[in-house]
C-alpha cells in the first residue's frame, strides 16, 4: 500500500531532479559557446567561435549588435549609442599634425639649406643636395629636375635672388604639384552615397585609415558606414567595429574567410537603405598575385557597383617601406582606377619625399597623410603645409 508520506517524498524526488536538470542545461549551454547569446536589452550578438575563458575572457559589451542564423552573411552591426567620442576637428588637427610634420620632415630642409647657403654652390655641393634628395626617397627623376631648376636659379638671379629658403620654397611646393585635386569624393550623389574602396597591402595601416577617415568624416556632420570586406585577417573586422563604435558609426562585417565582395555588397546595400553620405570598404589586401588581386578587387567593385558607383578608390601605402611601396603601388594602379593615395607613418619616416615620387609614378594624387597611431592622426595633404614643415617654421 502506497502511503501519503511515500507521495510526498516521489515529488519532492522529482522536484530536486527538475531542478538538477534545469541547472545543468543552463551551465551546458553558457559553456558550449554557441552562437547566440543573449544581452541585455532582448538584443543579439554573434559571439566568437570559441568562448574565452578566466584571464582571457573577454570583457562583456554591452553594444547593442544584430546577428543572423546564417553566419555566412554579413552582419550590420549598429554602434552603441552611449558614451560616443567625439572626433577632433580639422582645425585643430591640423595644428597638431603640422608640428609632428615638421619633426619628421624638418632634416631634409635643414639639410637643404645648409648645403645652399654654402658661399660657394661647387659640383660637390650640388652633388650632395642630390644625394640628400634621393635619401628622402623623391626618385631620380624629379631629384634631377628639382636640381636642375635651383642650379639654374642660383646661377641666373646670382646675388639678386630671393632668400635661399624663398627659393627651395617655391621649387618644392611646384614639385609637390600643388594643381592636382585632392578633394575626397565622399558626398552623395544621384540619391546614392558615395562609396570609397580602401586598397593596399596588409599592415600599410589600412583598417587604421578607414578608421581614422570615418572620424574625419563623424566631425564634418556626415553619416558614415563601414565595409569591414577584409576577411582575410580575422581581427581587422573586429578592429574596424570598434572603430565605428567609437565615434557610432555601424559596420557590416562577414565572417572569417568569408567573399569580400559579399561583404562590401551589403555594406553599401546598407549605406543606400540608410541614405548615408558615404560608405568606406575595407579590403584585403593580398598581394599573393596580381591575377588573384585583380580577381578579387575587380569582383568587389562589380559587385558593389549594383548598388552604387564607387567615387574614389584610395591606395594606402606605407611610408616606411620606401621602394617597396612603390612597387605596391604600381601593382594596385594596374589592378584598380586608383584615385588617391593615403601616405601613412609620415611620423616614423623623414623619407616624404615619396610623396613626389609616387604621384608622379601613378599620377594620382596624395590626399591623405597618417601621423602617428592616434585615433585623429589623419590629416588632409596639403603642398604649402608639407612644404612648410620641410623647412621648418615661419618658412
Ligand atoms: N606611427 C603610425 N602608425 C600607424 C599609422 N597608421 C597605421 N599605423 C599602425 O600600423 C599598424 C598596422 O595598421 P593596420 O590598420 O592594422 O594595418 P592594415 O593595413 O589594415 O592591416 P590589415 O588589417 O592586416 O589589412 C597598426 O599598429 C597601426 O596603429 C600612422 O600613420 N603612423
Amino acid at each position: 500500500m502506497v502511503r501519503v508520506d511515500d507521495y510526498l517524498y516521489l515529488i519532492i524526488g522529482i522536484a530536486v531532479a527538475a531542478v538538477a536538470l534545469l541547472a545543468g542545461l543552463v551551465t551546458t549551454r553558457s559553456r558550449s559557446g554557441g552562437k547566440r547569446v543573449e544581452r541585455g536589452g532582448g538584443t543579439d550578438v554573434l559571439a566568437p567561435p570559441e568562448p574565452h575563458v578566466g584571464e582571457d575572457a573577454e570583457t562583456p559589451r554591452d553594444t547593442p549588435t544584430r546577428t543572423v542564423e546564417d553566419a555566412d552573411l554579413p552582419v550590420l552591426t549598429e554602434p552603441a549609442a552611449p558614451t560616443l567620442e567625439r572626433p577632433e576637428s580639422a582645425a585643430s588637427r591640423l595644428v597638431r599634425l603640422r608640428e609632428r610634420l615638421s619633426r619628421s620632415q624638418g632634416g631634409l630642409g635643414r639639410g637643404l639649406l645648409a648645403l645652399l647657403s654654402r658661399d660657394r654652390l661647387d659640383e660637390d655641393t650640388w652633388e650632395d643636395i642630390e644625394d640628400t634628395l634621393l635619401t628622402a626617397d623623391i626618385g631620380v627623376a624629379p631629384t634631377q629636375e628639382l636640381v636642375e631648376r635651383l642650379r639654374t636659379r642660383m646661377r641666373v638671379e646670382g646675388a639678386a635672388a630671393s632668400p635661399v629658403k624663398d627659393v627651395l620654397r617655391e621649387e618644392l611646393v611646384a614639385l609637390v604639384d600643388p594643381t592636382m585635386d585632392r578633394s575626397l569624393h565622399v558626398d552623395r550623389h544621384d540619391g546614392k552615397p558615395g562609396v570609397v574602396l580602401v586598397v593596399g597591402v596588409n599592415g600599410t595601416g589600412k583598417t587604421t585609415t578607414v578608421g581614422k577617415l570615418a572620424r574625419v568624416l563623424v566631425a564634418e556632420d556626415k553619416q558614415v558606414v563601414l565595409g569591414a570586406a577584409d576577411t582575410f585577417r580575422a581581427a581587422a573586422a573586429e578592429q574596424l567595429t570598434t572603430w565605428g563604435e567609437r565615434v557610432g558609426v555601424p559596420a557590416v562585417r562577414g565572417p572569417e574567410g568569408s567573399d569580400p565582395a559579399s561583404v562590401a555588397y551589403e555594406a553599401v546595400k546598407t549605406g543606400v537603405e540608410q541614405e548615408a553620405d558615404v560608405v568606406l570598404v575595407d579590403t584585403a589586401g593580398r598581394l599573393q598575385n596580381k591575377a588573384g588581386l585583380m580577381d578579387e578587387l575587380g569582383k568587389v567593385k562589380r559587385v558593389v557597383e549594383k548598388q552604387a558607383p564607387v567615387t574614389e578608390v584610395l591606395l594606402v601605402l606605407d611610408a616606411t617601406t620606401g621602394q617597396n611601396g612603390m612597387v605596391q603601388a604600381r601593382v594596385f594602379s594596374e589592378v584598380v582606377k586608383v584615385t588617391g593615395i593615403v601616405l601613412t607613418k609620415l611620423d616614423g619616416s623623414a623619407k616624404g619625399g615619396i610623396v613626389v615620387a609616387v604621384q608622379r609614378e601613378l599620377g594620382v594624387p596624395v590626399k591623405l597623410v597618417g601621423l602617428g597611431e592616434g585615433a585623429d592622426d589623419l590629416a588632409p595633404f596639403d603642398p604649402d603645409t608639407f612644404v612648410e614643415a620641410i623647412l621648418g617654421d615661419g618658412a
